[in-house]
């Protein structure tokens, strides 16, 4: 067990693997939804995993995370744990944070109340009795509010948030966890131009400590801000390398191209 007091870069420097899916296959009712995916998470990247709709890349956020459970294969953490074995709760004990594309706080709490019930879930019951005072906030608090530029809205509700706030603070209530991998699915997803940048420069400092993988349709996202990119096709690894390369990777146009020329001949 690692020692709370070490900071997630200072336990893995830059570029070591920090989470390895091997072989994974996932079936529904006999269809193969992801098929013998390989996919290494390493510490300190943004890593993008894209792909045309129904590649897998959802599934296979769900069976990092737990929520699905795969036919077979393996996702190792360094230390052997295979994560597969384990149960959701567990595997975000084990420090792995999972954000779906809805946000899903609470809108009849304030950002600080969401906040804190997200501190208090991560450090249990005596959390709550550490003699915090009414207004008063923790400094990993303070220091997560800075991070998600919600210090001014602290006592909004959340249902009052515009839908790029509530990403954010969702994002906060995840980075409270401590986690050393965050996933993300489609963050940018319904926000406005200024949102997603802001998006882009939060996922960028939060990757300095951590690995963050983000699923996305939003190609000029991921031009923008990908260090890694990913690239499933029919639930398999197509292709991974910088955007620049994946972009000159002929089959990588041809399957993109491919499934818009199906489209287009649908409508
Ligand atoms: N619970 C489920 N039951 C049956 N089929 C499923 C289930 N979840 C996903 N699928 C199917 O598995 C395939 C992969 O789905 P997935 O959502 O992982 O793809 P994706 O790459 O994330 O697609 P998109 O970009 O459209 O979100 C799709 O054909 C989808 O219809």
């Amino acid at each position: 067990m690692p020692s709370p007091l070490l900071k997630p870069n200072e336990l893995h420097p830059k570029g070591k693997t920090v989470l390895s899916v091997q072989d994974i296959t996932v079936s529904f009712s006999g269809f193969v939804a992801v098929n013998g995916m390989n996919l290494n998470l390493r510490s300190n990247e943004l890593h993008f995993l894209i792909g045309p709709n129904g590649a897998g890349k959802t599934t296979m956020l769900d069976v990092i995370c737990g929520k699905t459970k795969p036919v077979s294969g393996k996702v190792l953490l360094p230390d052997g744990t295979d994560l597969t074995r384990k149960k959701e709760h567990q595997i975000a004990r084990l420090g792995i944070g999972r954000k779906f594309q809805a946000p899903s706080v609470f809108g009849g709490l304030t950002v600080k109340e969401n906040l804190e019930l997200a501190d208090d879930q991560n450090k249990g019951a005596f959390h709550s009795l550490r003699g915090l005072r009414g207004g008063e906030i923790s400094h990993a608090m303070e220091e997560v509010l800075t991070q998600i530029g919600l210090t001014d809205r602290i006592l909004v509700r959340a249902g009052a948030l515009s839908h790029g706030e509530k990403q954010w603070l969702e994002i906060g209530m995840l980075l409270l966890q401590e986690p050393h991998v965050l996933l993300l699915d489609e963050p940018v997803a319904g926000m406005t131009d200024d949102e997603t940048l802001k998006t882009g420069e939060l996922l960028r400092s939060i990757a300095k400590k951590r690995s963050v993988v983000v699923v996305e349709h939003d190609m000029e996202f991921v031009r923008q801000y990908a260090e890694k990119v990913t690239v499933m096709h029919e639930g398999k690894l197509l292709t991974e390398g910088t955007m620049l390369e994946v972009q000159q990777n002929p089959v990588v146009a041809e399957v993109y191209l491919g499934k818009r020329r199906k489209q287009d001949a649908v409508t």
